[in-house]
């Protein structure tokens, strides 16, 4: 596959046709054509939409995996395909199901739970409950032992969590907040709980319920087919959620199906945490199944009423979840998780997390917790940050993110506190935004409420980095690399950067601003810092403008003779509503020796942010972009 779902969740939240290129969900030409099938089921139909217009050609690709190396599934709308590849997919789609049937890892979870302590082991290396006939198997693997019945109810922490981003993104609660979610629930006296993509919240509840035997009950939904080891038939279904597919067919829709009609529907509600790069539209579509299946089970009186539904999701995604489901709002509690770095509480954690519960509830009878920083407004009648101001002009508590907003007249609505009214666009926006530059939101996640400088996806690089600092001066007279012109007024970063309006410059530089006006293509970095080891670390993190993400620099440093350096490239996220550090992709590579220096290309695709990092002894480096 051409790599076209990769960028799926940056084109996410800002809807149709106003970015360069997106890629959409898209109606099929032929609604009785069924969708092709991959290992996960029902694939979905694509369309890349560039400049506003769609490309003719649709493709059908994989609904739950964003990355092709999760799932290749590639196929033309109007591909046509020889019996025999039909045949060989099929076959490809039975191999790739998980290697024991749900009836299979029931009979094995009964089992487990009979044996002794003693010989309750789980094999972490392969993620699995093991009986004693498999310990052999297993003997070189790192073992656990002594598996307690409380582990055995806690899986979520017995189990790693799938971090990789493009399909499971597995974040996890931090307790704080599944406790939170859990007591709410229970104040607003649900007896049910249809937990879809939150196994943690899933494992609260039925601990709980063991605990004060009130009988709640919690049927979990996930992707996650380890999960599967842990739960009886009535309290697990290997499920995706991207397109309303039980792996296990029609036995498991059942139990889906009388867990919400239970009671003709009452008492339940529906709780779902989705990944965050998912696109929102195919998710409102399962979110609607679920509903009509809730709905078939109410009496005829009963008809006007709707699920329960809290959808735990990024703020910035309220317009398009509301654009779904007007009945929804978003409540002012911001969700934190333990796996997370970024998404914690203003608190605690380095960053408030953007992520929001939006609910069909009536905001008047949910409490958020005071000693948590939340108040009561009596005009909006609901639970607010303690930052969230209520404006007498908007008549509304109107902060999304948790800090205080200032009305602006012209604009005629509250607006973020670091934006100003400006004249030329006629809306405000950030002081040093281009009024050239595109008008349609943010690049980054695709709101239209802020541009991509602003957007709370951009984490980490904005801030200052307090032990590093960096110096540069301008080689004017070296030997000169061609340089990628970038127009000034597309050039996405803050004037406070000081950045050149022609090259990718680094945020936080400071230096002579006669130079950063002119366009120069080559920066000397010098600077450094100490890292835990005691070893030398120099690093610096590039901010690219969004028309040039697909960029090629060299990476020069200097070494002294005889001298060894490691550099390294980390990416941080795609663009999207998931811009998170992502750990795993730094490119290591090694510099040879004792010339004075050594050169690397480097690519950074489509990333907005890079970080280069090299341990040495080295003396300078200086990144430049080449064509
Ligand atoms: C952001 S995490 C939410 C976990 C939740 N915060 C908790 O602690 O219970 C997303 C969850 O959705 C699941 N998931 C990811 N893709 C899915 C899919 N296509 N269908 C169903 N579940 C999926 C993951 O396995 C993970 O459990
Ligand atoms: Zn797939
Ligand atoms: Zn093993
Ligand atoms: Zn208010
Ligand atoms: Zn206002
Ligand atoms: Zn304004
Ligand atoms: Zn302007």
């Amino acid at each position: 596959m051409a790599a076209p779902v990769g960028g799926l969740e940056a084109e996410e939240g800002g809807g149709a046709g106003r970015r360069a290129s997106a890629v959409e969900v898209s109606a099929p030409s032929d609604p009785a054509a069924p969708a092709p099938r991959c290992p996960h089921g029902p694939t979905l139909l694509f369309v890349k939409v560039s400049q506003g217009k769609e490309e003719p050609r649709k493709f059908y690709a994989c609904s739950a995996c964003r990355d092709r190396k999760d799932c290749n599934f590639f196929q033309w709308e109007d591909e046509k395909l020889s019996e025999a590849r039909l045949a060989a997919r099929e076959a490809y789609n039975q191999r790739h199901q998980p290697p024991l049937s749900r009836a299979q890892c029931i009979e094995r979870y009964l089992s487990f739970v009979q044996l002794p302590l003693t010989q309750r082991k789980f094999c972490q290396s392969c993620q699995q409950l093991l009986l004693p006939a498999d310990w052999r198997e297993h003997s070189e693997h790192q073992l656990l032992s002594d598996i307690s019945i409380t582990q055995l109810r806690k899986p979520s922490q017995l189990l790693y969590p799938l971090e990789n981003k493009k399909t499971h993104a597995q974040f996890l609660f931090a307790d704080r907040s599944c406790r939170f979610l859990a007591g709410l629930l229970a104040t607003l006296g649900f007896r049910r709980v249809l937990c879809v993509g939150t196994p943690r919240l899933h494992e609260q509840i039925r601990l709980t319920a063991a605990g004060d035997r009130s009988n709640t009950k919690s049927l979990l939904l996930d992707i996650d087919f380890r999960y599967s080891q842990f739960y009886l038939e009535d309290s697990f279904c290997h499920y995706n959620m991207f397109n309303h597919h039980f792996f296990d067919g029609k036995a498991a829709l059942e139990v889906c199906r009388a867990f919400l009609q239970e009671e003709e529907g009452e008492g339940v509600i529906m709780v779902t945490d989705p990944p965050f790069g998912g696109l929102v539209e195919p998710l409102a579509i399962t979110f609607k199944k679920l509903i009509a299946m809730w709905k078939e089970g109410q009496s005829q009186e009963d008809s006007h009423k709707e699920l329960p539904i809290f959808w735990i999701f990024p703020y910035f995604f309220e317009s398009r979840i509301c654009q779904f489901f007007p009945s929804f709002h978003m409540l002012d509690y911001q969700v934190d998780y333990d796996n997370h770095t970024l998404y914690k509480h203003g608190k605690t954690g380095r960053k408030q997390s953007p992520v929001r519960i939006f609910t069909n509830i009536p905001p008047d009878r949910i409490t958020l917790p005071i000693e948590e920083g939340y108040r009561f407004c009596s005009l909006c009648q609901r639970y607010v940050s303690l930052e969230n101001q209520h404006c007498v002009h908007c008549n509304s508590c109107t902060s999304k993110d948790g800090r205080k907003w200032s009305h602006c007249f012209l604009c005629r609505k509250c607006v973020k506190p670091s934006w100003i009214h400006c004249s030329t666009c006629n809306r405000c926006a950030l002081p040093d935004h281009s009024c050239a530059g595109p008008k349609d939101g943010c690049f980054i996640c695709g709101a239209l409420d802020h541009k991509r400088s602003n957007c709370p996806n951009i984490g980490i690089a904005k801030r200052p980095n307090k032990s590093v600092e960096f110096s540069f001066s301008l080689e004017k007279k070296k030997k000169k690399i061609a340089g990628v012109k970038v127009p000034s007024s597309v050039c996405g970063l803050r004037s406070d950067s000081r950045h050149c309006h022609h090259c990718v410059l680094l945020p936080g530089l400071r230096g002579d601003t006669e130079a950063s006006k002119a366009c120069f293509r080559e920066l000397r970095l010098a600077g450094e810092t100490q890292d835990s080891q005691n070893q030398r670390r120099k690093r610096v993190t590039f901010h690219l403008p969004w028309l040039i993400r697909n960029a090629n620099f060299r990476m020069k440093v200097q070494t002294s003779p005889k001298v060894m350096i490691l550099a390294r490239v980390r990416l941080h996220g795609k663009t999207g509503a998931d811009a998170w550090w992502q750990e795993g992709t730094g490119k290591a590579f090694r510099m040879g020796w004792s010339k004075p220096f050594h050169s690397r290309k480097v690519c950074i695709p489509k990333q907005q942010r890079a970080e280069f990092m090299w341990d040495s002894n080295s003396t300078a480096c200086s990144f430049s972009q080449l064509k």
